[in-house]
């Protein structure tokens, strides 16, 4: 069963007004549980106002919105639950770091709820450790920190609220490359340990290529596709006409398969194209020997 459906979703922001705007348009999706899946889109297209759903921040305009197979909207009161179930890590959450400790930060959310002293250290020890933040942090001050270490101090706030599904708007926003790198890796990690579901908006086509399962592409406020990396990738013009270019990488490994090289087209990453490159190089090595021993 999927864990996230929705049947002709559809918001609009002032409706009604000369401010109309149609921010997501008849969205019909459905994302199994444990993808990692990376939703990418030009600037506007309704990413943030698509995931904002997920966890009934937002109320559609018309459709629905299914969490583990039940309309959160069916019962209103529900709703408090599925934040729970949903976690929404948004654009620069450091911003909304307050309290005197790292420790202080992370535990608020399942302060909140009433756990147990131990409970809350339990999992604030275990979202620190997620997130790539070691002990001695915990009794810091938040505002000692990095840029990219307060970022993860929230994360993991909403890490240790162990939601079923989390669901991050643009995480690496404003890091350098360092920064952004540790961020991903980590919530990689995070994913693999717990197998869950994980939502990453990045304006990277590199970043969700390195790290995503899937990737969802928004365009215009519609769901353009939602399918593999490879799938998704292998739309190269419809993607460039969008204003979305696929990994140089990608580019560089089409061209050669125009120009008649015998490569895998399908190359992602930086590391996966060094791997192809040597394959190559070995064969024509192996050619080379071969005819010269003929
Ligand atoms: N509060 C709002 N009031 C009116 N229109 C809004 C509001 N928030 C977003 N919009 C509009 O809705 C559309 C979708 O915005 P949204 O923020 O969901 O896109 P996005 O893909 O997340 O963009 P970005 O990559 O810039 O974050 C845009 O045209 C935007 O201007």
């Amino acid at each position: 069963m999927s864990v996230i459906k929705t049947e002709h979703l559809t918001y609009t922001y002032n409706g009604g007004s000369p401010f109309e705007k149609v921010a997501v348009d008849d969205v019909n999706l459905e994302i199994e549980q444990g993808e990692l899946v990376g939703i990418i889109g030009h600037t506007g297209s309704g990413k943030s106002t698509l995931i904002q759903h997920f966890n009934g921040l937002v109320k559609p305009t018309a459709g629905k919105v299914y969490i583990d197979g039940r309309d959160i909207w069916e019962n209103p009161k529900d709703i408090r639950r599925i934040r729970f179930q949903v976690g929404l890590v948004f654009q620069y959450p450091e911003y909304q770091l307050f309290e005197e400790t790292v420790y202080k930060d992370i535990a608020y959310g399942p302060t909140n709820i009433g756990l147990s002293k131990e409970e809350i250290d339990e999992r604030v020890r275990e979202a620190a450790m997620f997130v790539g933040l070691r002990e001695s942090t915990l009794e810091k001050s938040p505002f000692e920190l990095s840029g990219g270490q307060k970022r993860r101090v929230a994360i993991a706030g909403v890490i240790a609220m162990r939601p079923e599904v989390l669901i991050l708007d643009e995480p690496t926003a404003g890091l350098d490359p360092k920064g952004r790198d540790k961020i991903l890796g980590q919530i990689k990690q995070y994913h693999e340990a717990q197998k869950n579901t994980v939502l990453i908006v990045s304006h990277s086509m590199e970043d969700v290529a390195k790290y995503c399962q899937k990737a969802l592409v928004m365009n215009q406020s519609k769901v353009f596709l939602y399918d593999t990396i490879e799938n998704v990738f292998s739309h190269t013009e419809e993607l460039s006409a969008m204003g979305l270019a696929v990994p140089q990488v990608t580019r560089i490994f089409h061209a050669l398969g125009a120009r008649g090289v015998e490569v895998n087209p399908d190359i992602f990453t930086v590391e996966a194209g060094r791997e192809e490159l040597l394959k190559l190089l070995a064969a024509h090595h192996v050619r080379k020997g071969g005819a010269a021993r003929a």
